[in-house]
C-alpha cells in the first residue's frame, strides 16, 4: 500500500520537483497538491505533507497539519527558536506526530555543514559564502545560518578564540551579516542555483569546503527520505541528518 503524500507550494520550483519525484516513487501516491490562498482542510487525506511554500506561511501550515495528525516534511527556510517551540508545543498533544524541518535536503549540503562543524575549532579564521539564484527572497540563506550556528557552537564547546578581524571603518555590509558572531555573505546571481562554501583560515593555510547544487533534483533523495522516514521519528527532527546514519 503506497504512502499518500500532499505538497504544499505544489507550484513553486521547489513544490514541482516534489510533485514530479513523489508521482515516480512506486511506494508513494500524490494525494493532494495546495498552494497559496487553497485550504488545507485535511490535506486531501494524505498521512505525509511537504512544505516548501514561503517563511511566513510555512509556521501556520506545520501547525496545521500537526493538528490534522498529518506528518510534516519541511523545507521552507526562515525557522526562529520561537517558531521551532511553537512545534515543539503542538507536537506535544498529537504523540506519535512527526515533522522534519531541514534547511536543506541535499547530501552535499549536509555533509558541508557536518565537516565545517568539525573542522571550525582548529582554524583562527572562518566565514561563510552562501550563492544563490536571484529569485530568492530570503538572505542569508536557511543552509548558511544553520552552518554558521554549527560553527559557533562547535568554537564556543572548544573555547576557539574569536576570528581576527582589524577592520575600524567601511561601508555598512562589507563584512557581511553576522550569525552567532559568524561572518556570512549572500550573492545573487542568475545562473545559480543554490551553493555554499565555508572558508576556513590558519597562519599559512586555508582549507575550503564547497557544496553546489546545480539542479534542484539534488533535494529530491533527502525529501524522499524525509516522507519516507518521518512516520518513524515523532517529534520534531531539525537537519536531515537527524535520519541518516551520519
Ligand atoms: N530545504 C531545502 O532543501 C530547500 C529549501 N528551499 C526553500 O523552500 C522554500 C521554497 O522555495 P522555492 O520553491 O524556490 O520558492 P517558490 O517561490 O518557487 O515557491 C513557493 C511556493 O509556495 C507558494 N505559497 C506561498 N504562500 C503559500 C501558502 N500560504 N500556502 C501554500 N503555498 C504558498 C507560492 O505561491 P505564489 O507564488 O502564488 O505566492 C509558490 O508557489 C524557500 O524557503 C526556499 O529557501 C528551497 C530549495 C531547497
Ligand atoms: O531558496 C533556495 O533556492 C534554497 N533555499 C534553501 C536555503 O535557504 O538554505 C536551501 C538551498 O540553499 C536552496
Amino acid at each position: 500500500m503506497s504512502l499518500r503524500v500532499a505538497v504544499i507550494g505544489a507550484a513553486g520550483r521547489m513544490g514541482q520537483q516534489v510533485c514530479r519525484a513523489v508521482g515516480e516513487a512506486d511506494d508513494l501516491e500524490l494525494v493532494g497538491r495546495f498552494d497559496a490562498g487553497d485550504e488545507l482542510g485535511d490535506l486531501a487525506g494524505a498521512e505525509v505533507a511537504v512544505d516548501f511554500t514561503v517563511p511566513d506561511a510555512t509556521l501556520g501550515n506545520v501547525l496545521h497539519c500537526v493538528a490534522q495528525g498529518v506528518h510534516a516534511v519541511v523545507g521552507t527556510t526562515g525557522w526562529t527558536d520561537e517558531s521551532l517551540n511553537q512545534v515543539r508545543a503542538a507536537l506535544a498533544v498529537q504523540p506519535g506526530v512527526g515533522v522534519i524541518i531541514a534547511p536543506n535536503f541535499a547530501i552535499g549540503a549536509v555533509l558541508t555543514m557536518r565537516f565545517a562543524a568539525q573542522a571550525a575549532r582548529f582554524y583562527e579564521s572562518v566565514e561563510v559564502i552562501e550563492l544563490h539564484h536571484p529569485d530568492k527572497v530570503d538572505a542569508p540563506s536557511g543552509t548558511a545560518i544553520r552552518t554558521a550556528q554549527l560553527i559557533a557552537a562547535a568554537r564556543q564547546e572548544a573555547g576557539t578564540p574569536t576570528a581576527p578581524d582589524a577592520t575600524k571603518s567601511g561601508l555598512d555590509g562589507a563584512r557581511g551579516a553576522r550569525v552567532d558572531g559568524v561572518p556570512v555573505h549572500a550573492v545573487r546571481l542568475r545562473g545559480l542555483v543554490a551553493h555554499e562554501e565555508v572558508l576556513l583560515g590558519a597562519v599559512g593555510e586555508t582549507l575550503t569546503i564547497r557544496h553546489d547544487s546545480f539542479d534542484r533534483s539534488s533535494f529530491m533523495s533527502g525529501v524522499l527520505t524525509g516522507i519516507r522516514g518521518v512516520a518513524g521519528h515523532p517529534g520534531l527532527s531539525v537537519g536531515l541528518e537527524e535520519y541518516l546514519d551520519l
